[in-house]
Order: C-alpha cells, then sequence, then structure tokens
C-alpha cells in the first residue's frame, strides 16, 4: 500500500501533458465514442486514465466553465440545453422546515448552502419557514414570501434557490413575487453534474436527466407567453385567448425535439453501456473481487481512494467532485487482489432523474463483492447521511452487498459523535484519509471482508503452463510452491475461475 500524498505529483504533472496529447491518448485506449467527444475513463483500471494529470485539469476547466448561460432564456434550439448552465450568482437560499428539529433544519440549509457555492454561487441569505407542508402555491407561506421579496431585493440577489422539489406552478408563482428567478434543489444538482461531467457518457447522462427535468416545466421555463398566461399550478386551460396559440405551438415543438434529443441519449448510452460492461466482464473473468468507495457527496471517498492506492483521483472540498467511476487495482496484505472503484456520491433527496439516468453507474456499486461506505465524521449529523446512503443502496437494490462502514476524517470529528456511531455502528472502521490514522486498520478490515479465495488446491503444473502458475501468483494466495521434474508443484487458495482451469493439474490426492 502506497500512503504517499499525492498532491505534490499531480501539481508538478499537469504542466508536462498538454491537453490534446492527454485527450488523444484517452481516445485511442477506449476509443468507444458516439458523440465526438473523447471517450474516457470507464471501467479505467487503464493506466491512461489514471494519471493525476487528469484531475487537475479537471479541476482548472471545471472552474473555466462556470457561469455560463441563464436558465431563464427563452428554449430556442434544443442542442443549447447542453450548455444551459444555472447562472447563479448572488442567491438567497429558502427552506421549508416540515418536520424535525431546528438542527436539521439548519443543517439542510447549510448543505443547500453548500450545493449553491459548488455551483458557483455567492449564498447571500438563507431563510426557513416552519409550515406543515409547503404551501401550494408559493411553496413558502404568502406572508414569508413578501418578506424574501423584502430580502431579495435589500441583497440585490439575483436568485433564489428553494430547498426541495418544486412544481411548475410554485416556481413560477414564486417568481411573480420575489421578481427574479427561482430555482429549487432538483435544478441545482443538475446544474453541478452538468458542470462537472467530463465523460461522454457521464454528460450523456446528466443531459438526459436535465431533459426529463425540463419536460414538464416548458411552460414555466420554456416560454415567456405562457408564462404570463398560464394559470395556478401550471393548468393550459387558463390561458389567455390571443397569448396561447403561439406559445402553444412553440412549446409542443420543443417538447418534440426533447423528447427526439432524450431517445437519441438513450440509445447512446445502451452503447456505451455495452462498451463499459464489457469491460466488467474482462475484471470478471480475471475473478478478482472488486470492492466500491461509496457515500454521501464530501465524505473523502477519493481521498481514501488515494490514501489506499496512490491513485491521483480528483479531491475537491466540493460537492460532486467525482463523477466518474474510477477503478484501481489493490491487493491485500496477504496478496489477494481486488478491485476498488470510486464513485459518485450520494446526497439527500437525489433527484430521481439523476438516479434513472446514473443507473447503470450506479449499477456498479451493487454489482460489487463489498461496499466501503465512507462517511463524514466531522459532519454534525453524519447519521442523517447514512440514512440517505441507504436510501439510494435500497434504491439501486444494492442491499445484499455486504457493506464496510469506514467513519473518515476523524482528524476533525467530535469524539463524543464518534462515540454514538461506535454504539450504533459497532463494526465502523476509524480512519483520516489525511493523516493516515486507522488506514493499516481499514485494510485489514477490509481484507477480512473480502470473499474468501474459496477453493484450496494442490496441482501439478507443467512448465509448458507457465501462464497458469503466473495466474495463481496474481490471484491466489500460495501456501507452498516447488519445482520438481514434472512441472511446479503447487498448494494455494484460488478463486472459483481458476481453480477449474487448473482442474486438470490437480493431484488427486489433494
Ligand atoms: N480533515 C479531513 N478532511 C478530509 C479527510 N478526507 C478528506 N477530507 C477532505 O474532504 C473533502 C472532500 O474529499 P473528497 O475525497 O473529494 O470527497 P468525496 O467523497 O470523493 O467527494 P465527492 O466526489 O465530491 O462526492 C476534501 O476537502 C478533502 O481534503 C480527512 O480524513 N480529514
Ligand atoms: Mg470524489
Amino acid at each position: 500500500m502506497n500512503t504517499a500524498d499525492n498532491h505534490g505529483t499531480a501539481r508538478t504533472g499537469r504542466e508536462a501533458v498538454g491537453e490534446d496529447e492527454f485527450r488523444a491518448a484517452i481516445t485511442a485506449t477506449d476509443g468507444i465514442d458516439t458523440t465526438g467527444a473523447p471517450a474516457v475513463e470507464h471501467g479505467g483500471d487503464d493506466p491512461a486514465t489514471t494519471s493525476p494529470d487528469r484531475g487537475e485539469m479537471e479541476l482548472a476547466e471545471r472552474h473555466a466553465l462556470r457561469r455560463v448561460q441563464g436558465l431563464s432564456t427563452e428554449l430556442t434550439d434544443v442542442t443549447e440545453v447542453e450548455y444551459r448552465k444555472l447562472r447563479l450568482e448572488r442567491v438567497v437560499l429558502i427552506g421549508v422546515w416540515t418536520n424535525g428539529t431546528q438542527a436539521d433544519a439548519d443543517n439542510s440549509l447549510t448543505e443547500l448552502a453548500a450545493l449553491a457555492e459548488t455551483a458557483g454561487a455567492l449564498v447571500l441569505e438563507g431563510l426557513t419557514q416552519r409550515r406543515s407542508k409547503p404551501d401550494p402555491a408559493t411553496y413558502v407561506g404568502k406572508g414569508k414570501a413578501a418578506e424574501l421579496s423584502e430580502i431579495v431585493m435589500a441583497t440585490g440577489a439575483d436568485t433564489v434557490i428553494c430547498d426541495g422539489e418544486l412544481t411548475p406552478g410554485q416556481l413560477r408563482q414564486l417568481e411573480d413575487v420575489v421578481k427574479v428567478k427561482v430555482v429549487d434543489r432538483t435544478a441545482l444538482i443538475l446544474d453541478i453534474f452538468a458542470q462537472h461531467a467530463r465523460s461522454s457518457e457521464g454528460k450523456a447522462q446528466v443531459e438526459l436527466a436535465q431533459l426529463s427535468y425540463l419536460l414538464p416545466r416548458l411552460r414555466g421555463w420554456g416560454d415567456s407567453l405562457s408564462r404570463q398566461a398560464g394559470g395556478a399550478g401550471g393548468g393550459g386551460a387558463g390561458g389567455g385567448v390571443g397569448l396561447r396559440g403561439p406559445g402553444e405551438t412553440k412549446i409542443e415543438t420543443d417538447r418534440r425535439r426533447i423528447n427526439d434529443k432524450m431517445a437519441k441519449l438513450r440509445r447512446q448510452l445502451a452503447h456505451m453501456r455495452t462498451a463499459r460492461d464489457v469491460k466488467r466482464d474482462v475484471r470478471r473473468t480475471r475473478d478478482v473481487p472488486s470492492v466500491a468507495i461509496a457515500g454521501y457527496t464530501n465524505a473523502g471517498k477519493s481521498s481514501l481512494l488515494n490514501r489506499l492506492t496512490g491513485a491521483g483521483v480528483l479531491v475537491e472540498n466540493a460537492l460532486f467532485a467525482t463523477l466518474d467511476p474510477t477503478v484501481r487495482q489493490a491487493r491485500t496484505p496477504d496478496g489477494r487482489a481486488f478491485t476498488l472503484s470510486d464513485t459518485v456520491g450520494f446526497v439527500r433527496h437525489l433527484p430521481h432523474q439523476l438516479v434513472e439516468a446514473f443507473r447503470s453507474t450506479l449499477e456498479e456499486v451493487a454489482d460489487s463483492d463489498l461496499i466501503l461506505h465512507v462517511v463524514d465524521g466531522s459532519h454534525p449529523d453524519p447519521e442523517s447521511q447514512i440514512r440517505a446512503v441507504h436510501e439510494v443502496f435500497a434504491d439501486i437494490e444494492a442491499t445484499d452487498v455486504p457493506e464496510l462502514v469506514v467513519v473518515n476524517k476523524v482528524d476533525a470529528a467530535d469524539p463524543d459523535l464518534l462515540k454514538t456511531l461506535r454504539t450504533r455502528y459497532p463494526d465502523v472502521v476509524e480512519v483520516s484519509a489525511r493523516t493516515g490514522e486507522g488506514v493499516a486498520e481499514l485494510v485489514a478490515a477490509l481484507a477480512g471482508a473480502l470473499p474468501e479465495l474459496a477453493h484450496e488446491v494442490h496441482a501439478l503444473v507443467p512448465y509448458s503452463r507457465g501462464d497458469l502458475v503466473a495466474k495463481v501468483h496474481e490471484e491466489g494466495r500460495i501456501l507452498s510452491e516447488e519445482h520438481t521434474g514434472d512441472g511446479t508443484a503447487i498448494h494455494a487458495f484460488v478463486p472459483e475461475l481458476l481453480a477449474s482451469r487448473l482442474e486438470e493439474y490437480v493431484l488427486s490426492t489433494a
């Protein structure tokens, strides 16, 4: 295990490789691409995709990408959606707090602020309102909406972000009161994903999610005429006579274009998925167990992968820094090989459009032999994050996969809180990816949790089959090995597939 900190090397490496060169390298090794953009990084145990340069470049590109185009502009061409960003500059946050404690409400708004900042916004103010349920017309109550409008005016905010998913009607009616753009949490998360998507598959997935979010909201956002004309709750029946005709036609056209585009994206994704499945199958035939690192966004999953393998994966104090799965090879201290993959972070109420669009990526988690569930121990309420992650596991049918809960950031955690977690989850491993504390214990726990190499074999392998002996070294655990006149006598624990390949050389007296 390499415990070196990679950040220093990543920085110097960046100047060494130009971006075009870098993309060319990736395309050459992984050339499945249906969109013309570089095909990248799926199943990337390929060294070209594991370069530390990549993370650094992503970061620079990402910062350059921020603040592009307003989402409230009229949709003139569906391809615009691809480049559509919420231009969030100065924002006021608002949440409706229906149950739980004040602290829960505050945590939720703090998270919304972190999301907004990740999207590139400056947060000016955050407000919550206690209500039994959100107001069906304006999300917050009438009085609060008026108050919000004053705050927007006083602070010079240009956007209000609501901590939930609003109906198109709610968005519109609240906009009418506050007179600036109103977006919801779902749109915000979609925007972050859009900014962070790097691979062609990730981009296609995000775009599909954005379009499916946009489709029912076209009336609200896509067309200013129907926006003026629309009645309560977004019902079309209230449209004014002279206004309705052209608006309707425009919406129909947009809707059809969006549907066409979505169909095209689904086809492309199906293609990319096949390519990735092939890679995964290759990994499978090598019969190496797979470990998926999963957990709440910003928990330190990428940091831990770096700590465990020295992989140089992008680490950032931002939400959803990682969108593309990264796969690395690793070995247990007793020499068993396994793969370790970093995955997209989860968040409370992950927009269902995203879960749908990222389903194939998330299925890798469900398909793994072990989940390392990384928890941010320095968060004020890690248990709510654990619950949110478990909800996603249920959603992607990953609940049967054994789970090892890893509490990370113990260097920054509150000791009392750690104690509570320990009583709740007795088998947790506590680590700090930053200081390296607990990492040795984690490696041991991981090795213990990996599926056993079930097959004990005594075999005499002829020298002509050196490839099989090499395989035993790679995938198995050797107890004894001896070079005899007839070949290599070997006693080892091996995975199932290898056991069957060794069958003809197995000594009958084993
Ligand atoms: N104090 C402390 N900070 C840590 C530790 N591990 C990670 N961090 C910080 O937490 C932030 C998030 O780390 P990442 O590794 O990017 O987290 P992630 O879970 O991969 O995040 P996403 O990919 O965005 O979902 C970074 O600022 C890290 O430096 C730790 O052990 N202690
Ligand atoms: Mg990450």
